[in-house]
């Protein structure tokens, strides 16, 4: 397997991995998986639940069971869950056989895009902009390790972010530097 065939999304929550995975897997006519969701349906239960009973400790080492089966799959985009790059088994998981994108966006951005959402038990506080900070900060550096492709995701909606991530996906499959790897 060449780590050519696979396209893995790492980015804090709210960055497009899961929305943004499923168009370029449907454009590259691939197989798409999502380890959050993976792991919601091995288990029977929501996110939520499982860091209620388990802990955080608990949904990480089922995240990494996961990860691990996931990335000895070929010809696959995989949406990782926001924490999965805690892991350095992930890490050398996600390095050695996928192209890694990195979704980034702002805290501010994020937030507007999850404040809704009851899904994620990290941002379950007082103050989700202050941990989406402090999320940042702790894993932006983890991202860029991994990542063979960086981008922004503030600019431009879903299927914009689809079609330069296809661009970018091209070159790199093709053997030609990109010219920019934070868009
Ligand atoms: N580039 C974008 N522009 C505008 N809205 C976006 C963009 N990317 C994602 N969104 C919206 O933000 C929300 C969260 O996106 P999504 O669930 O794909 O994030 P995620 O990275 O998978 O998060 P998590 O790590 O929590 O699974 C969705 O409603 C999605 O439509
Ligand atoms: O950023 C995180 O640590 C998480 C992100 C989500 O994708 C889920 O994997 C879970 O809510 C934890
Ligand atoms: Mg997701």
């Amino acid at each position: 397997m060449s780590k050519r065939d696979n396209l893995y999304l790492v980015g804090l929550m709210g960055a497009g991995k899961t929305t943004v995975g499923r168009l370029l897997a449907k454009h590259y006519g691939c197989t798409f998986y999502d380890s959050d969701h993976e792991i919601v349906a091995r288990t029977g239960v929501k996110i939520p639940v499982i860091f209620e009973i388990e802990g955080e400790a608990g949904f990480r080492k089922r995240e990494e069971a996961v990860i691990a089966e996931l990335t000895a799959l070929s010809g696959i985009v995989l949406a990782t869950g926001g924490g999965a790059v805690l892991s350095p088994t992930n890490r050398e998981n996600l390095k050695k056989n996928g192209v890694v994108i990195y979704l980034r966006g702002t805290p501010e951005h994020l937030y507007e895009r999850t404040r809704h959402d009851r899904n994620r038990p990290l941002l379950q506080t007082d103050n989700p902009l202050a941990r989406l900070r402090e999320l940042y900060q702790q894993r932006d550096p983890l991202y860029r390790e991994v990542a063979d492709i960086v981008v922004d995701t503030g600019r431009q909606g879903v299927g914009g972010m689809a079609r330069v991530l296809c661009g970018k996906v091209d070159l790199l499959r093709s053997g030609l530097p990109l010219p920019d790897t934070a868009d």
